[in-house]
C-alpha cells in the first residue's frame, strides 16, 4: 500500500515536472532588407518544460534575437504558434500580450538595464510599481529579491556604486520581482568578468532548483553548457542534441 501510494505520489511529482510551459510550433519570421527578405526563423518548434533550464546558442546573424523576441513575447511570428502556459500569445492583442508578458516573463540583459538615478531597492521596485502594488508590499517583495540574490545590504546603492555582478545581481532580482515562472537572460554574463559571470551562472542555478525555467542566450559555449538543455540555433533553425556541434571545435568552424 505504502509503495503503490509512494509511486502514485512520484508519478504525479513527475508529471509535474514535465509540464510544458512553453510550445512552439513551426513559428517562422522574415524581415525585409535592402529588397531581400531574410528569413530570421524558419519553422522553428520547441517545448519547454517546468524545471527546465535551456540555453540557446549560435553565432551572430543565427536568429537569437528574433527568437528571444518571440519567446519574450515583444514581437509575434508571420506563421505558427506559440502557447505560453496554455494559451495561444500568437493572435493577442499587443495590450494583452503585455499583460502576459508582465506576469510570465522576467527580463535579463547583457547590459543590466538599470536606471541609475534609483537605488537597487528602487529598480526592482519598479515593475511592481507599474502593477499598481501597494508600497509596503512592493517595497516587502522587493528586499526579499534582493536577499535571494545575495544584496541585502546593497538596497540603498545607487547602481553606480555596485559591481559589474552585483548591477546584474539587482538585475536579476528587478526579474524576479514579478514572480514569473520564466527567466530569459539575454548574454547575462557578456559584460563580465568570468569569474563573475560564474557566479551569476551559478545563480541561475539556483533559481531554477527554486522553481523557474531559465531560458539563457548566448554564442559563448561554456555559458552555454552549463544549462540542463542546449539548443543551437543556425540560419533561422534549431537543433537540439548531443552531437559533435557542442565540441568548441565545430563552433570555431561556424565562426566562434
Ligand atoms: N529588424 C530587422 N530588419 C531586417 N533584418 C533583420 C532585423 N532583425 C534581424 N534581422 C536579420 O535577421 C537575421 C537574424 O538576426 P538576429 O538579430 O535575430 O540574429 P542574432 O543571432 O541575434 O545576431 P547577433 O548575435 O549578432 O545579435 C539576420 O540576418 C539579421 O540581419
Amino acid at each position: 500500500m505504502m509503495v503503490q501510494l509512494a509511486q502514485v505520489v512520484q508519478e504525479e511529482v513527475d508529471s509535474n515536472m514535465t509540464k510544458p510551459i512553453i510550445e512552439i510550433n513551426h513559428l517562422s519570421k522574415s524581415y525585409e532588407l535592402g529588397g531581400e527578405t531574410v528569413h530570421a526563423l524558419q519553422e522553428v518548434s520547441l517545448q519547454i518544460n517546468e524545471g527546465d533550464f535551456l540555453s540557446i546558442i549560435g553565432p551572430s546573424g543565427s536568429g537569437k534575437s528574433t527568437f528571444m523576441n518571440m519567446l519574450g513575447c515583444l514581437d509575434k511570428p508571420d506563421t505558427g504558434e506559440y502557447l505560453l502556459d496554455g494559451k495561444n500569445v500568437t493572435t493577442m492583442k499587443d495590450h494583452e500580450l503585455a499583460v502576459i508578458r508582465n506576469v510570465k516573463i522576467g527580463f535579463i540583459f547583457q547590459n543590466f538595464n538599470l536606471l541609475n538615478k534609483y537605488t537597487a531597492l528602487e529598480n526592482v521596485e519598479l515593475p511592481l510599481v507599474y502593477r499598481g502594488i501597494s508600497v509596503k508590499e512592493r517595497r516587502d517583495t522587493a528586499i526579499e529579491c534582493l536577499e535571494m540574490v545575495g544584496l541585502g545590504d546593497r538596497q540603498y546603492h545607487l547602481p553606480t556604486q555596485l559591481s559589474g555582478g552585483q548591477q546584474q545581481r539587482v538585475a536579476i532580482a528587478r526579474a524576479l520581482a514579478g514572480n514569473p515562472s520564466v527567466l530569459l537572460a539575454d548574454e547575462p554574463t557578456g559584460a563580465l568578468d568570468s569569474k563573475t559571470g560564474k557566479e551569476v551562472l551559478k545563480l541561475l542555478k539556483e533559481l531554477n532548483e527554486k522553481g523557474h525555467i531559465i531560458i539563457l542566450i548566448t554564442h559563448d559555449l561554456e555559458v552555454a553548457r552549463k544549462a540542463k538543455r542546449v539548443v543551437r540555433i543556425q540560419d533561422g533553425q534549431l537543433f537540439e542534441n548531443g552531437g559533435d556541434w557542442l565540441e568548441p571545435a565545430g563552433i570555431r568552424q561556424n565562426g566562434h
